[in-house]
């Protein structure tokens, strides 16, 4: 055999050694390109359209199994080698590259329907932005300042979400004869039924008269006894810590209270906690669970991967166990024979007659609404006593002239509270200035679109209603940001659009509460304020109560300490 020079062995080799590299960087890139490829169908062929929120814990299971399968399957093509390895790396990484820069220029781009809404960048691409931005639970905040910063009626809050700052906003998206229906935080109680988490309108209509019966007034008047009982323990309370000169926690005595309360009214069987002074440890859990809401209610898919993939977290875990308190309540009241009424009596009614061939559908509605009534109907009351009473150790001129109005009535008369002008003025003037769900309404557009003014929101987006901004519109209230509880008897002409006010929301889905929520509060406020001076405790100027606050879907103020003084 011919010998070859050396320098001719070395080119061949050179030359063969080139053809590898090249045949190795075309199916590197070739690999790449299929990955990417399917990235970007499965985005525009798939999740483009409809709600994913659901579907995202499996959705995330699923790709890491495919993942795994994609290395198994090179493996066994290749062997165990680190070919086979950076085989499957490079088709996940085009798939992510494909899939991740679809979304990202996709909702940039003009062509997405919100385009020509303004709002920041980041917030455009990802939901995560405002997840981020809620991270201290005060979303209220965010909201304040993206007012602030984008002038206008509306601010694109997420890849296909608006913030709607239009006095409008809540007549349009929640009033009677809205085609707005409940958004995707809706699903957050699934698989129990309730009537605040339902969103399907037929399955919504057919379960609120239980509700609208169990909470209409015929039968709060049922419940009188035991809101009479309840309001004897919070005033032994209040004069005790009075005679001893002491300062008052007030958010802890009155969370203490309405929870109790709600109890009572719900399951029979208050909690307690006024009585030993000190939080039941269901109730404790569940306010340690409402920071999960803080941080994530704007991103549903987090919560649901949270509660399906990581049961056990410690919030998730916090918020199951809550749940799980709630259904034993029911269980319990459901296994005792009551000869007092209570609001369980109309759900028990009523589940006797869905019968034993529904029984499953039957335990999930009872479980649903047993946690509903304790969360929707202590959780929104307190807070909302905590901000009135703030507001009267605020101004004490207004607290003056409740007392005018309740010093010779029967302050546990229903009828005769309902009238008092100055009381209600002050409650509702609190309630706007300070609204306990700050940020929580939201909703989604019929698939046509809808109209606010001039401008029309495209079909299929959510829209956030931020009452913390528009009760306070100068274009809905005249001096909106200051206290006046005239406006609501004597100076009707202070309010321009009365339902930018709207506390209980409107339309089919109003507040089932509301009813007993503005008893309590007037019966409540007009017997103490009968009995006591309140003011501010030494020390204490409600700054830190107001800077405290969090957003947590209702609102969590900090803490207030408040003297009651006996009225001689
Ligand atoms: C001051 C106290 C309260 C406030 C500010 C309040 C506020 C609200 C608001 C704004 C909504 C509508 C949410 C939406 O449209 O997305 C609502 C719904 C609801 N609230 Fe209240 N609420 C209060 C007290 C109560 C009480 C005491 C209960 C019951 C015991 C209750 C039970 C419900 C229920 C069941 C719904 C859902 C209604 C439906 O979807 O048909 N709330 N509440």
């Amino acid at each position: 055999m011919p010998k070859l020079p050396f320098i001719t062995l070395l080119r061949t080799s050179f030359f063969f050694r080139g053809l590898e590299l090249s045949a190795k960087s075309m199916f590197f890139h070739s690999n790449f390109l299929n990955g990417s490829v399917v990235g970007l169908a499965v985005h525009l062929g798939i999740f483009i359209r409809g709600e994913w929120h659901m579907q995202a814990p499996k959705l995330l299971f699923s790709h890491l199994i495919l993942s795994l399968v994609t290395f198994g399957f090179n493996i066994r093509l290749s062997g165990f080698s680190p070919i086979a390895c950076s085989n499957a790396y490079t088709v996940l990484g085009g798939y992510v590259c494909g899939l991740f820069s679809s979304i990202l220029l996709y909702r940039l781009s003009p062509f997405h329907r919100l385009s020509k809404f303004p709002g920041p960048r980041l917030a455009r691409v990802s939901k995560l932005w405002h997840v981020w931005q809620c991270r201290d639970s005060r979303n209220h905040l965010v909201i304040e300042r993206l007012h602030e910063e984008y002038p206008g009626d509306f601010v694109r809050i997420g890849p296909s979400e608006l913030a709607v700052y239009h006095p409008d906003g809540l007549d349009i998206a929640l009033g009677l004869g809205t085609k707005c229906t409940k958004s995707d935080f809706f699903d957050m109680m699934l698989p129990n039924f309730s009537l605040v988490f339902t969103r399907d309108q037929a399955t919504h209509h057919a379960r609120r008269h239980v509700w609208t019966k169990a909470l209409s007034m015929k039968s709060i008047k049922l419940y009188q006894n035991r809101i009479n009982r309840q309001i004897e323990v919070l005033r032994t309370q209040i004069r005790e810590s009075a005679l001893a000169c002491e300062e008052v926690v007030i958010n802890d005595v009155l969370y203490w209270f309405t929870f109790d309360a709600m109890g009572e009214f719900a399951f029979g069987e208050d909690f307690g906690m006024m009585r030993e002074k000190k939080w039941h440890f269901a109730i404790g859990m569940f306010r340690r669970a409402l920071s999960l809401l803080g941080m994530f209610s704007s991103a549903m898919w987090i919560i649901r991967i949270g509660f399906e993939l990581f049961p056990w977290a410690p919030r998730a875990r916090d918020w199951l166990s809550m749940e799980a308190f709630c259904h034993k309540q029911m269980d319990k009241r459901a296994s005792t024979k009551s000869s007092e009424i209570d609001v369980a009596s109309f759900f028990l009614e009523e589940a006797e007659k869905l019968g034993e061939s529904h029984s499953a559908a039957r335990d999930k509605w009872l479980k649903g609404d047993a946690t509903t009534v304790i969360v929707a109907g202590s959780d929104t009351t307190a807070p909302s006593f905590v901000f009135i009473f703030y507001c009267l150790a605020k101004y004490p001129l207004d607290a003056e002239k409740i007392y005018e109005e309740v010093k010779n009535v029967d302050t546990l008369e229903i009828a005769t509270v309902t009238t008092l002008p100055h009381l209600n003025g002050v409650i509702n003037e609190a309630m706007r200035l300070y609204p306990v769900l700050p940020t929580g309404i939201s909703r989604l557009t019929p698939p046509e679109g809808v109209m606010f003014g001039n401008t029309f929101v495209p079909g299929n987006t959510k829209l956030l209603l931020p009452a913390c901004v528009i009760s306070k519109l100068e274009s809905a209230f005249v001096r909106g940001t200051e206290f006046i509880p005239e406006r609501w008897y004597s100076k009707p002409e202070m309010i321009k659009k009365k339902h930018a006010f709207a506390p209980f929301g409107l339309g089919r889905m109003t507040c089932a509460g509301n009813g007993l929520a503005m008893t309590q509060l007037r019966l409540v406020t007009a017997t103490l304020v009968k009995e006591f001076k309140i003011s501010f405790a030494p020390g204490e100027d409600g700054v830190p109560f107001l800077r405290d606050m969090r957003d947590q879907l209702t609102a969590q103020p900090g803490q207030l300490k408040l003297l009651f003084q006996e009225r001689t």
